[in-house]
């Protein structure tokens, strides 16, 4: 049996996948410089909101695959965080902001006309992928938490400044999601760590980081080809 990898080995092994993240893809590239059209931006948020909102029942798969109440404590808070404790709250709600902010309805979002197929297979793939694995392999996934802050911080100041038609309120998904992911997945990370017994495990939490950089990097494949398509 090949040796456990100290804390920090593995931790770098996690964060090296960093050049694998979507900041870089060829759509988000062009959302920051202004490029998208008015339709372009729509279809991202309504193919976003579909990530959104299945992002939930993924982390209630961790939750009831997870037998650690200590784990379960706080890994609720993400389910509160994004389904808000009434209807009209949370993180759902103000993604539903963003897209209407882009002149979609909330109708047709919610009824997701505009989903594209890739989108529905690459976010039900991560949905499966927690119901289907380990739950420290779920949390894994969910570590590129630890790539976003730099990101979102960057489309928020960006989407201003070359969208300025946008109204501040649909912004405020990013402004309070900034707040949560501040800490750029630290505790998430720690959680992994302590929880991958051997170098199998260990190995097995870097290719989930990996799968999932997969799932968000196809979910914008399919909306760039479509959208230089104009299909839609
Ligand atoms: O806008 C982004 O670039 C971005 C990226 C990610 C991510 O890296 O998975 C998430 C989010 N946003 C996000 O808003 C969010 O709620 C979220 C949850 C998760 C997850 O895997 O549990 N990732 C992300």
């Amino acid at each position: 049996m090949r040796a456990l990898l100290p804390a920090e080995e593995f931790e770098a092994e996690l964060r090296a996948l960093a050049p694998r993240y979507w900041h870089d893809h060829p759509f988000h590239l062009r959302l920051h410089d202004g490029s998208l059209s008015e339709r372009e931006l729509r279809s991202w948020a309504a193919n976003r909101w579909y990530y959104q909102r299945c992002i939930p029942q993924k982390d209630a798969a961790i939750l009831a695959n997870c037998p650690v109440a200590d784990v379960r404590r706080e890994w609720r808070e993400r389910i509160v965080w994004h389904d808000g404790t009434r209807a009209g709250e949370g993180g759902a709600e103000n993604w539903l902001r963003l897209a209407e902010s882009l002149g979609l309805s909330r109708e047709e979002v919610l009824d997701e006309r505009h989903v594209l197929p890739g989108t529905r297979f690459a976010v039900d793939a991560y949905v499966t992928f927690a119901r289907t694995r380990p739950w420290v392999e779920a949390v894994a996934s969910g570590l590129t938490e630890m790539f976003s802050h730099g990101l979102m911080a960057r489309r928020l100041s960006d989407m201003r400044l070359r969208y300025p038609w946008i109204a501040e309120e649909g912004f405020t998904y990013f402004t309070t999601r900034l707040d949560v992911v501040a800490g750029e997945g630290k505790s998430t990370v720690d959680l992994v760590v302590r929880n991958c017994a051997t170098r199998e495990q260990q190995e097995a939490a870097v290719a989930a980081l990996s799968f999932k950089c997969d799932v968000l990097r196809s979910i914008l494949d399919t909306v760039d080809y479509y959208a230089r398509r104009e299909r839609w």
